[in-house]
């Protein structure tokens, strides 16, 4: 923590407004996160009206009714997500989704007052076919709301209001629930929350007219939206081996957007964070290539365990809750403690225990979701179930998170993971509410203890009794680090850095990591790198540090004559990989004769660019192997990290405008380059929040490297007073280089 409070991205955004002031973005979120409350409020509004109504049928009717209600609510977005995108595309979305709002207020006000099962299901089918059509609408809206730059943040933003809904209307449920049986009687107005349910919709459906400003229709390019529009069940049909090999060149459209993509309460994605790229931190050999089988059937594995205890619990909550004696307060309070635990996972993950292998992270977070569903089954106390069904959820959440974002799957990961989990899910909850009734009630004597146990407990547990396994295969099929004793490895994440095992560390003898601090600077052309970079040697010079400012390419005799050759405009036909390789030779070189030497003595060192730079515009701009490229890197580099990364983000076309000289080869690539520059440096960044600041380089530069100074102190190895930053941001701006 620092003075201002955050850390990283999170300052790095902070003195500019929220997403949130854009006025049409906010009304759309407001529409959006509505219609989501609606969405989520309906699922248990409508299982529980399905259980009312089958009170007094005989328990085997009864969990059919809630498994039907639940088997309808998810079939949509297995067997319909990709077609909303093309129909949302060609009509006046705002109009549409007003709509179609109204028209699922009309559906659900009606099943509250036509009382009947079978309309109760239609509905719930209807429902969340409505559902299924606001990721297009907002992934699609966007482009005519919010500048380019701030995409990003909207579609976090988005997601945040659309997932979120989840945990509130959980809340929402539990107090209706109370509130009726306080009220009515015990469990005499299932139809309260259902009603509720139908208002929200209402009033999600006022909002959406009320938006005004949404673009009418366009922008949707069919390959664009791609990975978006995949349909799940051909995806499982075909298999992630095969996409992946298709993908891995990273040519044409196949690989250009590198992102991971998270999905809105529908399950359709809304295109989201980026996948995570694999850093100069490429340390592991076998983690890079997720191509092999045993990845891949981890984490095919992961989904389904994943799916598998979360929607055991969804599925058994109705029912359980009644055998604990909570009725559907009781019910919204277990789907309260998933749902919550879950959107706190979310936003865990990412950040959770940042030197750890992530697919380590998945393999053993998948494995706590798995054992929290034994006690989730076996104890028998409505609290205790609550708050275990809450770290079930967090477990879950976190893998989810991570699953998602592995970098090696090049943004597949997640259509892949979704796939699965939707299938998983839907069997699960078509299963275990009839498994349940199937069971039924019983008692078990040992000597004086007596253990009373209902069908929807036993079910959990044999849900559990699967997944645990299951949790166990997937992570030893997602290890990168077999070998790695896990508990040095996690003490060691727990205390901020990677543990390397002895013999590693002596067969390492380059990389000086105890003395000297390592400073890159990063981003697109014209960002700032060099003006940044040195304003921050001034600063530390001033403060007394020993700082050696340096830069590729070109920084030693060798470097200057691979420069030359890098950047020459006369240099032509140069292959990619002879291009990352001249590079990586540069930065070898780089290393052995300046930068190691610097941190030997206890130097802070200065760079502009680093490896990310190959990464970015070898990798994400080339559209070359990006794990390789890391690979490569690593070795040139004999594992050298920087200590932080700061990264100047502008739109392309700022940096370029900014450049008075004239382009040299690389500046001169086509805007789509840089783009995907762009995206690759933001990616990078976000898959180790903890040892990158992000900068919004348009800013003032004084304004930014008060920024800069406020997060290289935290690093320093003598704390900088506090305030110092005030005398120094009056450095005279360092012009043109
Ligand atoms: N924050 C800023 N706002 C406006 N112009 C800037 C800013 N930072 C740097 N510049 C100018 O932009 C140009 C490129 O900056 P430079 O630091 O060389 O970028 P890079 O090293 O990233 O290519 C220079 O003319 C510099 O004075
Ligand atoms: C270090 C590095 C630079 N580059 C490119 C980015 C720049 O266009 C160019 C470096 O030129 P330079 O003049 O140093 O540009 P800048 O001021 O923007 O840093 O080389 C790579 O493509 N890969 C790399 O690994």
């Amino acid at each position: 923590m620092n003075r201002t409070g955050a850390t990283g991205q999170a300052r790095a955004t902070e003195p500019r407004p929220g997403v949130q002031a854009i006025k049409p973005f906010r009304r759309l979120w407001i529409a959006l996160s509505l219609s989501s409350l609606g969405h989520w409020l309906s699922v248990p509004a409508l299982t529980a009206l399905a259980a009312a109504l089958t009170r007094g049928e005989d328990p085997a009717t009864r969990a059919q009714a809630i498994a039907g209600v639940l088997v309808l609510m998810v079939l949509p977005a297995l067997l319909l997500g990709p077609l909303a995108w093309p129909a949302m595309a060609r009509i006046d979305r705002r109009l549409a989704m007003a709509a179609v709002d109204g028209v699922r207020f009309a559906l659900v006000l009606s099943v509250a007052l036509v009382d009947a099962v079978p309309w109760t299901l239609a509905a719930a089918f209807l429902v969340a076919v409505a559902s299924l059509l606001w990721t297009p609408v907002t992934v699609l809206s966007l482009p005519g709301l919010v500048p380019e730059d701030r995409r990003e943040d909207a579609r976090r933003s988005a997601l945040r209001g659309a997932y979120g809904a989840a945990p509130v209307a959980a809340v929402v449920f539990a107090l209706l629930a109370l509130a009726g049986d306080a009220l009515l009687g015990s469990g005499s107005r299932a139809d309260l929350p259902v009603y509720a349910a139908a208002v929200v919709f209402l009033a999600a459906a006022g909002a959406t007219f009320a938006i005004g400003e949404l673009p009418a229709r366009g922008a949707y390019v069919p390959g664009d939206q791609r990975a978006a529009a995949v349909a799940p069940l051909k995806l499982l049909f075909q298999g992630q081996g095969r996409d992946q090999g298709q993908g891995r060149g990273r040519s044409g459209r196949d690989g250009d957007t590198g992102q991971a993509r998270q999905t809105a309460p529908d399950g359709v994605p809304i295109a989201g964070a980026h996948a995570a790229g694999a850093g100069p931190a490429v340390r592991e050999p076998g983690g890079a290539h997720a191509a092999t089988a045993g990845p891949v059937r981890g984490l095919a594995l992961a989904g389904m365990v994943i799916a598998l205890t979360a929607a055991a619990v969804v599925a058994a909550a109705r029912l359980y809750a009644r055998d604990l004696g909570g009725g559907d307060a009781g019910y919204g309070s277990v789907l309260a403690g998933l749902t919550a635990g879950a959107a706190l996972g979310l936003f865990l993950g990412p950040r959770v225990l940042a030197p750890f292998s992530r697919r380590r992270l998945l393999g053993l977070a998948v494995i706590a979701a798995a054992l929290a569903l034994v006690p989730v089954a076996l104890v028998q106390n409505l609290v205790v179930v609550v708050f275990l069904t809450g770290v079930l959820g967090l477990a879950a959440g976190v893998a989810w998170a991570v699953g998602t974002r592995l970098p090696e799957d090049e943004g597949r990961a997640f259509a892949y993971l979704r796939a699965v989990a939707l299938l998983t899910g839907l069997i699960v909850v078509a299963v275990v509410p009839p498994l349940a009734g199937l069971i039924g009630e019983h008692r078990l004597t040992l000597g004086d203890a007596v253990y009373d146990f209902g069908g929807a407990g036993a079910a959990l547990l044999i849900a559990a009794v699967l997944a645990v396994p299951a949790g166990l295969v997937a992570y030893r099929k997602l290890d990168d680090r077999a070998g790695v004793p896990l508990l040095p490895d996690l003490s060691a994440a727990l205390r901020g850095h990677t543990y390397v095992p002895p013999e590693e560390a002596a067969a390492r003898p380059g990389v000086v990591r105890d003395r000297g601090v390592f400073i890159a600077f990063e981003g697109g052309e014209g960002a700032g790198k060099t003006t940044q970079a040195r304003l921050a040697a001034i600063w530390l010079r001033d403060h007394g540090y020993d700082v050696v400012s340096t830069h590729e390419p070109g920084a030693t005799k060798i470097g200057m004559r691979l420069r030359a050759m890098l950047l020459d405009q006369e240099t032509t036909g140069l292959s990619p990989r002879a291009e990352t390789l001249l590079y990586a030779a540069d930065r070898a070189d780089h290393v052995a004769n300046v930068i190691l030497p610097a941190m030997e003595r206890g130097a802070i060192v200065v760079s502009d660019r680093y490896v990310d730079s190959s990464l970015a515009y070898q990798g994400y701009g080339r559209q070359q192997d990006v794990d390789a490229i890391g690979r490569v890197n690593a070795w040139a580099t004999g594992g050298l990290v920087p200590d932080l990364t700061v990264l100047l983000e502008v739109p392309p076309e700022t940096g370029l405008g900014r450049l008075a000289s004239p382009a040299d080869r690389i500046e001169a690539e086509p805007h789509e380059f840089h783009e995907r520059v762009r995206q690759g440096f933001h990616a990078l960044a976000e898959a180790h929040p903890e040892r990158y600041l992000i900068v919004d380089a348009g800013r003032p530069q004084a304004e930014i490297s008060r920024e800069i100074q406020y997060r290289i102190r935290e690093i320093l190895p003598d704390p900088v007073p506090a305030g110092t930053e005030d005398v120094t941001s009056t450095f005279p701006a360092i012009k043109d280089l």
